[in-house]
């Protein structure tokens, strides 16, 4: 069976920057996923890889099916692109911006799907206003708009709401959850757990490069206390955290924990230790915190 999005050890460089490394994962149809993770992560390195417009050093990306690098038009065809930056031509009027994205899919311009659009984005009176003449706000809703013309079935939201006030935000997420709710896929990106929480069904977590956790939101949201952490380090384990050590398995330290707070303990000795933490899951736990911890306090 095809994914939606199907992503299979992707890695690029930037001189000597690894942007990714090695991600993999999957999307099933009508999933609402999120790309959780704090500035410099590869979020966005990724999404531009899955759209086409830049390649991967390697790995292979599909959407539905169709493998970014080798069927590209058709990959570009089933996936939509609201990207993270506002780009439009500021001397066309929004109506002109959407006629004019449907000519770059190369589909006839359908007036009644675009105009179905700009009522349900609230621009209908907008819609012979030029760009430059917009909000911000305005803007945004217009990209929203150019990146479902051509009705895809994947819609990729690059952190939508960064910028963005409460009002519009809340309107946002009610067209995003309308689109799913009529069976799109969404993948979401965001600095914002809360976010991915309000929206999401499952949970991805990249820095630097590296997907480190994947879980679903229930897991996440699950208030019981810490058990075990599971820990690939990029070197011994200190002799401090010794006595945690319940077991290695598989290249990883499984450690008890009594309590989340003991896993900041175990982070900071990692840090002073210079041991780098590659991957960090942890069962039957408050994930939450973990995760707000590590977006906040950037302790990976
Ligand atoms: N064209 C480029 N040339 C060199 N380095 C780049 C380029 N694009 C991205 N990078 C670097 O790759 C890393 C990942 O960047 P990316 O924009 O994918 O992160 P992100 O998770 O989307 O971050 P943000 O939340 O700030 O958008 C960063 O360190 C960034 O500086």
């Amino acid at each position: 069976m095809t994914h939606a999005i199907s992503i299979e050890a992707v890695s690029k460089r930037f001189a000597s920057l690894q942007a990714l490394d090695s991600i993999s994962f999957t999307v099933e149809h009508g999933e609402f996923f999120a790309l959780l993770g704090p500035n410099g992560a590869g979020k966005t390195t990724l999404i531009s890889a899955m759209a086409g417009l830049s390649r991967a050093d390697s790995g292979r990306i599909r959407i539905m099916g169709h493998d970014t690098v080798t069927q590209t038009r058709d990959a570009r065809m089933k996936l939509g692109v609201v990207p993270q930056e506002l780009v439009f031509d500021p001397f066309f009027t929004v109506r002109e911006t959407l006629t004019f994205q449907s000519g770059y899919f190369g589909i006839r311009h359908n007036d009644a799907w675009v105009d179905e659009l700009l009522y349900k984005l609230g621009l209908t009176d907008k819609a012979n206003v030029n760009m430059r003449a917009l909000s911000g706000g305005m803007k945004r809703r217009v990209m929203v708009a150019q990146a479902l013309v051509h009705r895809p079935p994947v819609i990729v939201l690059d952190e939508p709401t960064a910028g963005v006030d409460v009002e519009l935000r809340q309107s946002l997420w009610a067209f995003v959850k309308e689109l799913n709710a009529a069976g799109h896929t969404i993948v979401l990106t965001t600095h914002y757990l809360e976010e991915a929480e309000a929206l999401c069904s499952r949970i991805a977590m990249m820095k630097k490069g590296r997907l480190i956790a994947l879980e679903n939101k229930d897991t996440l949201l699950s208030r019981s206390a810490a058990r075990e952490v599971s820990l690939q380090l990029s070197g011994p384990l200190p002799a401090s955290l010794q006595p945690l050590s319940l077991r290695q398995q598989d290249g990883r330290h499984i450690l008890a924990l009594p309590d989340i707070a003991k896993l900041e303990q175990v982070l900071s000795e990692l840090r002073l230790a210079a041991v780098e933490v590659r991957e960090l899951s942890v069962h039957e736990t408050d994930l939450e915190q973990v995760f707000v911890k590590l977006m906040h306090g950037g302790q990976l």
